[in-house]
């Protein structure tokens, strides 16, 4: 029986509508790179990665250009939804000899701050447990809930966590979450966990945000042009 290999999947075929720029996020100048070259050069750099395939929109022009050299896998399957994206790459993953035992690490192209070193953990804390899980943040601020722009209530954050990206799971289990994703599935462990699954948090810094906003794009320039 082969090794279990480990694959990073990168959902790039957004449009950025909340960016505010006339391009498609993903190929926004920072710091002289395109944003998603930043966060592939992070996920080359992981060691124990053997290879990642990017899913890119149907009519994407953009990427050779933007990612000159590129030696992963492209696929242009991306669909109307992430989840829809992220489907259809498992399944270019598979037509590319991927095994159902396989780990696959599902990385937002938008999260271009990402450290090679907390990938490493990430794999490190889950490639023994049963389900897989994700990098995510402890909530630091008190939380709100609001109807418009009046509070309603407090909410107890003690248990709260932002969920980042790389979430990870086995390429069989996380293609049968995702064959149906409804609304409510905004990221690949809410699909593990509607199969009554509990992925495992693993700790990441702040840093590793989703550029989502106009003025996200400032502040990555800024930490990548201030990175050793
Ligand atoms: N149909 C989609 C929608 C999103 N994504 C990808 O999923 C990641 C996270 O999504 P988000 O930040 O919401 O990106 P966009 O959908 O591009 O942004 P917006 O919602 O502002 O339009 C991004 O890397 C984006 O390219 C994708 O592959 N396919
Ligand atoms: C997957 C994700 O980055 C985890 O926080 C997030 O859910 C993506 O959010 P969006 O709805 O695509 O903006």
């Amino acid at each position: 029986m082969s090794a279990t290999r480990f694959f990073a999947l990168v959902p790039a075929a957004g449009v950025g509508s909340r960016s505010g720029h006339a391009i498609p996020k993903q190929y926004v100048a920072l710091a002289g790179l395109s944003l998603i070259s930043h966060t592939l050069a992070a996920l080359q750099a992981v060691p124990e990665l053997d290879q990642t395939l990017v899913v890119l929109a149907p009519e994407d022009d953009r990427f050779e250009a933007a990612v000159p050299g590129f030696s992963g896998w492209t696929a242009r399957c991306g669909g109307a939804s992430r989840a829809e994206s992220v489907a259809a790459g498992l399944q270019a993953l598979r037509e590319r000899g991927a095994a159902p035992n396989d780990w696959v690490l599902v990385h937002d192209a938008a999260r271009c701050l990402l450290r090679p070193e907390w990938v490493s953990r990430l794999i490190a804390e889950c490639r023994d447990d049963a389900v897989g899980g994700l990098l995510a943040l402890p909530l630091a601020d008190t939380l709100k809930r609001a109807e418009g722009m009046q509070v309603q209530q407090t909410v107890d954050r003690r248990a709260m966590w932002a969920a980042q990206t790389p979430q990870m799971f086995r390429l069989g289990l996380l293609a049968q979450a995702l064959s149906q994703p409804g609304e409510a599935i905004t990221d690949e462990a809410s699909a593990i966990e509607a199969l009554g699954l509990s992925p495992r948090l693993v700790a990441a810094p702040l840093e590793n945000f989703k550029l989502t906003l106009p003025a996200d794009f400032e502040l990555a320039e800024r930490l990548l042009r201030t990175r050793p």
